[in-house]
């Protein structure tokens, strides 16, 4: 089988490329900082984080920060194996060895040699695989299916998922003795709307590129449109707001782009239902807001309302009952720039 996107599977073999992370000097701050340390060093890594938060993005900067940079960095979607073909993905057959074995294959572990080996979704592998994977990991040696002959890889493992790990190892559906060997380095990636600060330097990259794409001009990032942005709650995370954005772009060609007629009606109520606005009644499953990201919604709010105005009688200090200096100190500290909100 060869590698693409569709089956799980991308064997980079060539030289990474930098890929440009945005908000790494914002809300991935923290996040960075861990990359560097664990970077240069050997250890296995678990990144967690929700669905389309940038998982992949991160693991490739490990690689590319590693001395293992030059080597292949091979993504494997641990979701998408057919659960009887899993160990012949992994660590490849010998020809004959079942049927449907017509030749003699490597697996992802052979091919990740020297390099780093990405198992995302990691969470979704079967008990049965996951043992197979806790041996290879402390011994460092394959054995193809179908053959007795030790083969030894030198293969950095990251792995990467969505699920709630330690309780899926209290549950019994996760091998705590495979936790512990993954999980020498944790990093818990935010979701993006715990990160509110890279919202625009994100949909700004998005439309950027996607005009780019198109051959038109890169258009202008309305105030309303960025309120919009911040206000919903990204399930998607990322990979959302990238698609979200370029269909803007793609309904908005020779016009100025505008949010609201490109998500159309159904897609508003959609953004409507998924705002990060409080709830009237308040429910355990409801994902309790972290601070600074209500903070940054109600200024914005607020600079909406007084069209960009910090100070004055009609301007946004007014409004949230706050001194200039206060919320010119409170702007500073959420990077928010009341230009934005200049219609
Ligand atoms: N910080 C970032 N800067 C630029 N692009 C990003 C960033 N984070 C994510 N992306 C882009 O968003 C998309 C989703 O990212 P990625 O595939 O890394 O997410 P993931 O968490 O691995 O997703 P999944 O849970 O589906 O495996 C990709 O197109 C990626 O390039």
């Amino acid at each position: 089988m060869q590698p693409t996107r569709d089956s799980g599977h991308r064997d980079t073999s060539q030289p990474a490329v930098a890929e440009c992370i945005i908000g790494a000097d914002q809300g991935l701050q923290a996040v960075m900082q861990r990359v560097n340390q664990v970077a240069p060093s050997e250890a296995s890594v678990l990144i967690l984080g929700e669905t389309g938060s940038g998982k992949e993005v991160i693991a490739r900067a490990i690689h590319e920060r590693s001395r293992r940079r030059n080597n292949a960095f091979v993504r494997v979607n641990c979701g998408a194996l057919p659960s009887d073909l899993i160990d012949s993905e992994l660590f490849g057959h010998e020809k004959g060895s079942f049927t449907g074995a017509v030749s003699q294959r490597r697996g992802w572990f052979e091919r990740a040699d020297g390099g780093t080996l990405l198992l995302d979704e990691v969470g979704e592998l079967p008990m049965a695989a996951q043992i197979r994977l806790l041996r290879v990991l402390q011994d460092g040696i394959i054995q193809r299916v179908g053959s007795e002959h030790d083969i030894a890889v030198n293969v950095r493992v990251i792995a990467a998922t969505h699920r709630d790990l330690p309780h899926m190892v209290q549950e019994g559906q996760f091998r705590e003795d495979l936790w512990y060997r993954l999980a020498v380095f944790p990093i818990i990636l935010p979701a993006l709307h715990e990160r509110p600060r890279d919202i625009k330097p994100l949909a700004l990259h998005f439309i950027h590129r996607a005009a780019q794409r198109l051959g038109l001009p890169t258009p202008r990032l309305k105030a309303t449109d960025l309120q919009l942005l911040m206000s919903y709650r990204w399930p998607g995370n990322v990979r959302e707001l990238g698609s979200v954005l370029e269909r803007a772009v793609i309904l908005g060609q020779n016009r100025e782009m505008d949010l609201k007629t490109s998500l159309g009606a159904e897609g508003l109520r959609k953004f409507a239902s998924a705002t990060t606005k409080p709830r009237a009644k308040d429910s355990e499953k409801d994902p309790i807001e972290p601070l600074d990201v209500i903070i940054t919604q109600h200024i914005q709010r607020a600079l909406a309302r007084a069209g960009g105005r910090v100070d004055g009688p009609a301007g946004a200090a007014v409004l949230l009952g706050l001194n200039t200096s206060t919320l010119r100190g409170k702007l500073r500290k959420y990077g928010i720039e009341p230009a934005d909100f200049k219609d």
